[in-house]
């Protein structure tokens, strides 16, 4: 009797075989994508499907682990790091994305042009466009000098609490302000709501197709002056090419192309610096 009592964990028979179906459908659903991305790897969008298969192996060990990727870094990082120690947050964070899952965070060699480039510009008014996990927010905000502020948009608000807590824990809070939503809006509201005059720097690594977008309406809401610096990542992977022909042909940019590789990834990618002209 006992055998077939739902307090004996036997109950529910029915709803069992549903589970363990969805489960089987799940791994084979998985196994055949990560087949197909194996046989692509080899073929010439290898960065692409590269990317992808992280994604995918993200998603499965959500599916089983309960924690994001994102939440995953963070954890690495606030048990790894030194709180307070900026240098050991982006340290620890390339570290994990080395070594165990892929991230979409600058990385580490695309980083040093990133920290030359900042250093060279000494930016008192920054913005960055995208800010995911905060890797790029804290590795900016070690280099800068004391009153400058950099404000980071992100419009997704899972990423924008992991990257609030990376910053608080790297101690640079009072240098970076998230601001929560999507570009198209923040951009027209920082001159009235949050008190920018001009930009000096703009780091630009949001979704790819809102580059050229958001370039021209910097513009418009004139945030940029003489001498501007507009840092764009990822031109060559996934790339921007619209971006790209238009600050190389519009007359108002001097460009200067950085080449470099993918984060974390053996594959070509680059930065392309566009400074304004007035
Ligand atoms: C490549 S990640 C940014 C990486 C980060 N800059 C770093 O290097 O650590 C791009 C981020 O931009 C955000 N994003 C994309 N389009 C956006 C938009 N239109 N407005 C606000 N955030 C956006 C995405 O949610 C994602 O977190
Ligand atoms: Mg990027």
């Amino acid at each position: 009797m006992c055998a077939r009592t739902p307090r004996c964990g036997h109950g529910a028979p029915a709803q069992r075989k549903m589970i363990d179906l969805s489960t089987v459908l799940l791994v084979a659903a998985s196994i055949f994508l990560l087949l197909t991305l194996y046989i692509v790897l080899h073929g010439p969008r290898r960065a692409f499907a590269k990317i992808v298969l992280h994604e995918v192996k993200a998603a499965i060990k959500v599916f089983f682990m309960n924690h994001t990727k994102e939440q995953r870094v963070l954890q690495y990082v606030l048990d790894n790091a030194t709180r307070g120690d900026p240098q050991s947050v982006v340290d620890s964070i390339d570290n994990y994305c080395n070594k165990e899952e892929w991230a979409m965070n600058v990385g580490d060699q695309k980083g040093l042009i990133l920290d030359n480039i900042v250093n060279e510009s000494n930016p008192c008014v920054l913005l960055e466009l995208g800010t995911y996990c905060g890797y790029s927010a804290v590795r900016i905000a070690r280099l800068l000098k004391p009153g400058a502020h950099l404000y980071t948009v992100e419009f997704n608000p899972a990423f924008a609490a992991v990257a609030k807590q990376m910053i608080e824990f790297a101690g640079v809070q009072d240098k970076v302000q998230i601001l929560e939503g999507n570009t198209q809006d923040i951009i027209p509201q920082l001159k009235k709501k949050y008190e920018v005059d001009t930009l000096d720097f703009v780091f630009i690594d949001h979704w790819k197709d809102k580059y050229l977008e958001d370039t021209k309406l910097l513009e418009k809401c004139n945030l940029l002056r003489k001498g501007t610096v507009v840092l764009a990542d990822n031109v060559i992977v996934p790339g921007a090419p619209d971006f790209l022909e238009y600050v190389r042909t519009c007359g108002r940019y001097d460009c200067t192309n950085y080449p470099s590789f993918l984060e974390y990834m053996d594959e070509k990618d680059a930065l392309e610096k566009a400074i304004f002209r007035g």
